[in-house]
């Protein structure tokens, strides 16, 4: 009979714990379990960024906790169902982690393989059921780029991480205002401005790289988080990005616009050591843009096709 494959992740601080939490894993016959172990917040903070089938994690990571991971992380940032396996069984910490986010509690004293074994299938039963509720809880619905909440989130989680595990910061966030765009609704009608924020988004989307965060963070402004990348390559992206937005948009009736936009940047952590500051900063580097870009748009002759 084909073995089920899960991808587990176990953070705990203890070798020995982890260790009897992948021997219990091990004793089912019907699932494979491919093991993985961290055992340090650091490191678990950066784990927790990219996929994973089940996350069995522990309160106590040396200086720091299961619980401080968690609350940075926040629910919609969570990449997978998480399960605390903990030592220190307490109401509070129970309740706690509950409402961080994981999907059950379970004390290391009591667990059995067949207590984990069914745990870990409802808490992915749960987290997959749950997936459409975070998606509508992350995205804008108009463009489905993420929101502004969803943005925010991220780019705490990542200031966090920074400022706490002391990562290289080559951080930018980028702000991208349209120009005109009110006189596009004035003139075109509300579904045509519509239409130039979906058109525009999907272009940028298509344009940045897979680590990079799109989000529409208001009626017609959006802003990107760009890490790992220097000052030099997130100018040639701004220039990249000017590019795919001023290429013409057709709205219906063989008509055809040239919107351009306004470009800020601010880095972490020369222009902003928190979120806002650096939204703050990109915004009035945006605004200085803006006064270069003042005429309104202008409609260009429809392609014969
Ligand atoms: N079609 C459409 N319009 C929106 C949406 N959200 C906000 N708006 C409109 O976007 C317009 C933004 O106008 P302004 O903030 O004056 O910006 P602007 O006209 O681009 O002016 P500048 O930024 O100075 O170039 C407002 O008229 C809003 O009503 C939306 O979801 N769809």
């Amino acid at each position: 009979m084909d073995q089920t494959s899960r991808n587990v992740l176990i953070i705990d601080d203890s070798y020995e714990d982890a260790t009897l939490i992948s021997r219990m894993l091990e004793k089912n016959p019907n699932v494979r379990y491919e093991i993985e172990i961290v055992n340090n917040y650091c490191d678990a903070a950066l784990r927790l960024t990219t996929p994973f089938d089940i996350c069995l994690l522990d309160q106590n990571l040396g200086g720091a906790t299961g619980l401080d991971l968690l609350r940075t992380v926040e629910g919609t940032l969570l990449p997978g169902p998480v399960i605390m396996v903990t030592g220190s069984s307490s109401q509070w910490l129970d309740e706690s982690a509950l409402e961080a986010g994981v999907c059950d509690y379970l004390p290391k004293q009591e667990l059995t393989p067949a207590l984990l074994d069914r745990s870990i299938r409802y808490a992915m039963t749960k987290f997959s059921k749950d997936k459409e509720l975070r998606r509508i809880a992350s995205h804008d619905s108009l463009t489905d780029a993420f929101n502004r909440r969803y943005f925010s989130e991220l780019c705490d989680r990542a200031l966090d991480d920074f400022n706490v595990c002391g990562r290289v910061d080559n951080l930018s966030i980028v702000y991208i205002d349209i120009d005109n765009f009110k006189s596009i609704n004035d003139t075109h009608g509300h579904q045509a401005g519509d239409l130039v924020l979906c058109i525009i988004s999907k272009r940028i989307a298509n344009r940045i790289r897979a680590n990079e965060v799109l989000a529409r963070i208001g009626g017609d402004e959006f802003a990107i988080y760009i890490p790992d990348s220097s000052k030099e390559q997130v100018e040639a992206e701004v220039t990249r990005l000017r590019n795919t937005i001023a290429e013409p948009i057709d709205i219906g009736d063989g008509k055809k616009l040239i919107v351009e936009a306004s470009i800020g940047v601010s880095r972490y952590p020369d222009q902003g050591k928190s979120i806002e500051d650096l939204l703050k900063q990109a915004d009035a580097e945006m605004y200085s843009d803006k006064e270069d870009h003042r005429a309104p748009p202008h409609p260009v002759r429809a392609s014969a096709h």
